[in-house]
């Protein structure tokens, strides 16, 4: 079942830009630009792209905060905007940059007043917040006031704070960014937990690639507010051309390193005793056994697709286009899309 369907969904932004030393026109910044999403119910997306591809602004039309230029949405059968207040009822919230704890109070009456603000029945309170005190750890600084605790306790006060009503759907936008090593995990391997319970459907936009590896089948990539890619992980290592990489280390390293069919070259290291090739049409059992009958193998390691450097590579192709495995490169991630498009007014 459906539970977020935006079809066609737009934003565009009336901005002044300053042209030569004087002179300002008008223009408009197309920040979302036609998106297609259909969200099943439990379902985990992530949704990612560069920076200014139009993340934040698409999961603020998906909460109420926005509304969007064109296109429709409907989220919980409702329409963010006009029906925000009962959708706040159905949704969770958790913008990295933004709290929706009380600063001067301590974490626990946050919790309590949350309770009272969406109305839940104290048992079904109480039990969610076991879960949460349990799995986040949040007893060591349940007491301190919200000024106080670090970003990473911060983070799971957060979390908690979004979940305590039991929302249908759990908008996250970078939950980690920022969070020590010890906290990034406890925020994962929440969010893993929560999402392979079904109960919660989670939108997550992230920088982190390894967020969406451990938490996400799905992943939606957009591009200058477009959406480039939508499918699974593998769906995206198959269309971008990632290859698998065999490691061969030699005993000793031939004159010349052996050409093999299906499978290219990929680099030559440590003064040719380690020859790495690229899979094409060969697999990784072929390329190793017809390695083995011609040059003297020491070791062999498989290494899979860096889904940075296909993200990366994504990023960099013009306009979501597939880019071809020769147009492969090393990985820039996070590398900035080169902006919006925008039109004069
Ligand atoms: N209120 C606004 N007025 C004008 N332009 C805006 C406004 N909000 C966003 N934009 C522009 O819309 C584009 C998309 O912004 P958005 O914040 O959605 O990107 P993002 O993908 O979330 O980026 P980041 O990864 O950096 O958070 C950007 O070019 C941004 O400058």
């Amino acid at each position: 079942m459906t539970i977020i369907e935006a079809c066609d969904l737009r934003k565009e932004f009336p901005v002044r830009v300053k042209v030569g030393r004087w002179r300002r026109v008008r223009r408009t910044v197309r920040a979302v630009d036609g998106v297609d999403l259909r969200v099943a119910r439990g379902e985990t997306l992530g949704y990612i792209g560069a920076n200014g591809a139009g993340k934040s602004t698409t999961l603020k039309m998906l909460t109420g905060v926005l509304a969007p230029s064109g296109g429709t949405v409907r989220v919980c059968g409702l329409r963010p905007v006009p029906d925000r207040t009962r959708l706040a009822r159905r949704i969770g919230v958790v913008f990295g940059q933004r709290s929706q704890l009380w600063w001067d109070l301590p974490l626990r009456d946050s919790f309590d007043l949350l309770r009272h603000i969406y109305r839940v029945p104290s048992a079904e309170h109480a039990a969610r917040l076991r879960r949460c005190r349990d799995l986040l750890d949040l007893d060591a600084f349940a007491d301190t006031p919200v000024r106080q605790l670090s970003l990473g306790q911060r983070m799971r006060g957060e979390l908690t704070a979004a979940l305590l009503h039991g929302p249908e759907v759990l908008f996250l936008d970078e939950p980690t960014i920022g969070l020590d090593v010890v906290s990034r995990q406890a925020v994962r391997s929440f969010l893993g937990e929560l999402s392979r319970t079904g109960d919660t459907t989670l939108v997550l936009t992230t920088h982190d690639l390894a967020d969406i590896e451990r938490l996400c089948r799905r992943l939606v990539v957009v591009d200058h507010g477009r959406v480039a890619h939508d499918g699974s992980i593998a769906d995206l290592h198959a269309r971008y051309g990632s290859r698998r990489l065999v490691v061969a280390d030699l005993d000793s390293a031939p004159a010349e390193p052996p050409v093999l069919t299906g499978a290219t070259l990929h680099r030559v290291e440590a003064d040719g005793h380690r020859l790495v090739y690229a899979c094409g049409a060969a697999s990784a059992a072929q390329v190793v056994g017809a390695l083995a009958g011609l040059v003297p193998l020491r070791d062999i390691s498989i290494v899979e697709p860096d889904i940075e450097e296909v993200v990366a590579r994504l990023y960099r192709s013009p306009a979501g286009e597939p880019c071809t495995a020769a147009s492969a490169g090393a990985g820039l991630t996070g590398a900035p899309s080169p902006g919006p498009r925008t039109s004069p007014e």
